[in-house]
């Protein structure tokens, strides 16, 4: 199958949205950063598909909302599952990939002059992950990321992504700030905590962190591309 399929494959695959939710607005950046190249192939193709984002801040009007589809879990899984095995892609170019494209989606709604400071709550896994990679491309777009990674995972792989972030001076900081801290503090907060992994209950290290996503009125922009979504967290306890 030629790249052009594959990217095409992938684009059908993993539709994204930004979705607004009440008077508040959460990004659900990762979907739509695995879909910017899948909006390129959309276009070249002149498929009648079209990438969504809608916020408070603004509104595309390439929107078709009967063309939009949210995976599910396994959906998303099976997604991973195809790009490992079929496409033989690594876990560190789908981690760069979908980091890089959730910090370009949050510039694209969220800009760095309005929305400069922002808070990049980082779980353990592979979503986690993500939230490493977008912020330190958000530091190279002029945004001022500051980490809160609780749960530091020793491998490899978040080591030196950790570390990447270190070198780029994005600071961290080591307890979750209150509700009215964080408004004081930050402009927008980047829900890098769980994907498609997320088993609930919450554990008592991120306890404090979900507390504040569903107390904030800050806008959340999550990397989550399927549950829990930050919408989830204001349902979920
Ligand atoms: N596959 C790939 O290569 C890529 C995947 N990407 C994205 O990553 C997501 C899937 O990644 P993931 O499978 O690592 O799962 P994720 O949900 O991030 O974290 C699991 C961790 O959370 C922990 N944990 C679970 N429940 C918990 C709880 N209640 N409270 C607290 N902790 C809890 C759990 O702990 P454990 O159960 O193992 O002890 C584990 O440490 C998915 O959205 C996909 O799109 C790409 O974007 C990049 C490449």
């Amino acid at each position: 199958m030629s790249f052009s399929r594959l990217q095409l494959q992938f684009v059908k695959l993993s539709r994204l949205s930004i979705a607004a939710t009440q008077s508040r607005f959460h990004a659900n950046s990762a979907f739509i950063a695995k879909s910017k190249e899948i909006t390129k192939q959309i276009q070249q193709t002149q498929q009648n598909r079209l990438c969504h984002c809608r916020s408070r801040n603004k509104v595309s009007n390439n929107i078709d909302n009967n063309m939009l589809k949210y995976l599910n879990q396994s959906e998303a899984i099976n997604v991973d599952l195809e790009l490992f095995n079929e496409y033989k892609f690594s876990v560190d170019q789908l981690m760069e990939l979908a980091g890089l494209s959730c910090a370009h989606a949050i510039a694209k709604c969220f800009p760095a002059d309005r929305f400069g400071r922002v808070l990049v709550c980082c779980g353990p896994g592979n979503n986690g992950g993500d939230g490493l990679v977008c912020a330190r491309h958000l530091a190279l777009m002029g945004y001022l990321p500051v980490l809160y990674y609780p749960k530091p995972t020793p491998k490899p792989l978040y080591e030196n992504l950790a570390h990447q972030c270190k070198r780029m001076e994005i600071e961290s900081i080591s307890e979750c700030p209150s509700v009215a801290l964080a408004a004081e503090c930050y402009d927008l907060i980047v829900d890098a905590l769980f994907g498609f992994s997320f088993k609930p209950p919450v554990r008592a290290d991120f306890v404090p962190v979900v507390e504040l996503l569903q107390q904030t009125k800050l806008p959340i922009a999550s990397t989550a591309w399927t549950y829990p979504a930050a919408g989830m967290w204001r349902r979920a306890s």
